[in-house]
């Protein structure tokens, strides 16, 4: 069955002036995302994920960022599809907490100190659905709830520094959920926190997607997280999709050996304590992503990938469709 797409990204140019001329964070960029689906954004840093992310939400530093070139299709609540690349400032406000949410990886991000938790619930309620004080306080209770924070009414009058790292990140997340968005954009959301309230995190947001439906853009340098919770993959390397499929076809067979590269990174269980106490360090990918100031001719992997060859420094490489879901920007991505 043909499901519409909540979100339709294409032909995405996201531009920075730097040294007082364009330079592209962001470029060739294609991807959508499906009512109850999660696709995971993943690379090294730098590589383009966050400013993917801040060009759907329209917050990009001003002055300094914006989307040059593409559209940003989306569907909300109503059923009416807008391009939010040719929305004004209110236009996204109106937008931004209400149909599409965002949880970041510092909780105190979003959390402001000196308003209790339960304010901070209410008030987008409030705000975009005009629900009043005594009701939106009552929802934020039940949201508090819904989020695993146990003795939610407490809770809710308490501020964020009572409140423990994991369990301000469930409070981002109800305030994130309150009025019930389409789309939920999480960008490192559970890198701040320790492995044991990473994965109960990751739980949450997998059982609230199923309650709810909404779509979920992950962004993550972790092919561990990406595993576990994401439907689709996009990997990201100096501002292009290097290679995207479902997860399953990309895991069993990666076709682009920046994701081959990822993928060995990944400790497997026990062996990171174990390198560890041997005192070697995990495997990484030699080399470093490239500046996008002096980005090299052709691939932008070439110079660190054991397969290239001389005619990986002519051209970008198209996408190939490689499999069923799958596709690689990779000229050689038969033989890798
Ligand atoms: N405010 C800015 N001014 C100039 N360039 C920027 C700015 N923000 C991002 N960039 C450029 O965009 C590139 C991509 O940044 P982005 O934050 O999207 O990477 P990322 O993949 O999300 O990395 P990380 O995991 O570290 O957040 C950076 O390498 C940088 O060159």
């Amino acid at each position: 069955m043909h499901v519409t797409p909540i979100l339709d990204i294409s032909g995405l140019k996201t531009v920075f002036r730097i040294g007082g001329r364009p330079v592209a964070a962001v470029q060739d960029l294609n991807l959508t995302i499906k009512p109850g689906e999660t696709l995971a954004l993943v690379g090294e840093s730098g590589s383009g994920k966050s400013v993917t992310s801040l060009s759907v939400m329209g917050l990009l530093p001003r002055g300094m960022g914006q989307v040059a070139e593409g559209s940003i299709l989306f569907r909300g609540k109503t059923g009416q599809t807008q391009d939010l690349t040719q929305l004004d400032a209110e236009g996204m406000r109106q937008i931004r907490g209400n149909d599409i949410a965002m949880v970041f990886q510092e909780p105190m991000t979003s959390l402001n100190p000196v308003y209790t938790i339960g304010e901070q619930i209410a008030e987008p309620m409030r705000i975009h659905l005009g629900r009043s004080h005594k009701d939106a306080a009552a929802a934020a209770i039940k949201l508090l709830a819904d989020v695993g924070i146990p003795d939610p009414e407490r809770r809710a009058d308490q501020y964020p520094h009572e409140l423990s790292g994991g369990m301000r990140q469930r409070a981002t997340i109800a305030m994130a959920l309150a009025c019930d968005p389409v789309l939920l954009i999480a960008d490192e959301p559970t890198t701040a926190l320790d492995v044991t309230i990473q994965a109960q995190i990751l739980d949450l947001l997998q059982k609230l997607q199923a309650d709810r439906g909404m779509g979920i853009l992950f962004v993550t340098h972790n092919l561990g997280i990406v595993a576990e919770i994401a439907d689709r993959v996009a990997v990201m390397y100096a501002g292009r999709i290097v290679e995207t499929g479902m997860v399953a076809e990309v895991f069993a067979h990666p076709r682009h050996p920046y994701t081959i590269g990822l993928m060995r990174s990944i400790p497997k269980l026990g062996e990171a304590t174990a390198l560890k106490l041997q005192g070697t360090p995990l495997p990484t990918i030699p080399g470093s992503v490239p500046s996008l100031v002096q980005l090299p001719n052709g691939c932008s992997f070439a110079p660190r990938c054991l397969y290239s060859i001389d005619a990986c420094r002519v051209d970008v490489p198209p996408l190939y469709e490689t499999g069923n879901s799958q596709k690689s920007r990779c000229i050689r991505w038969k033989e890798v």
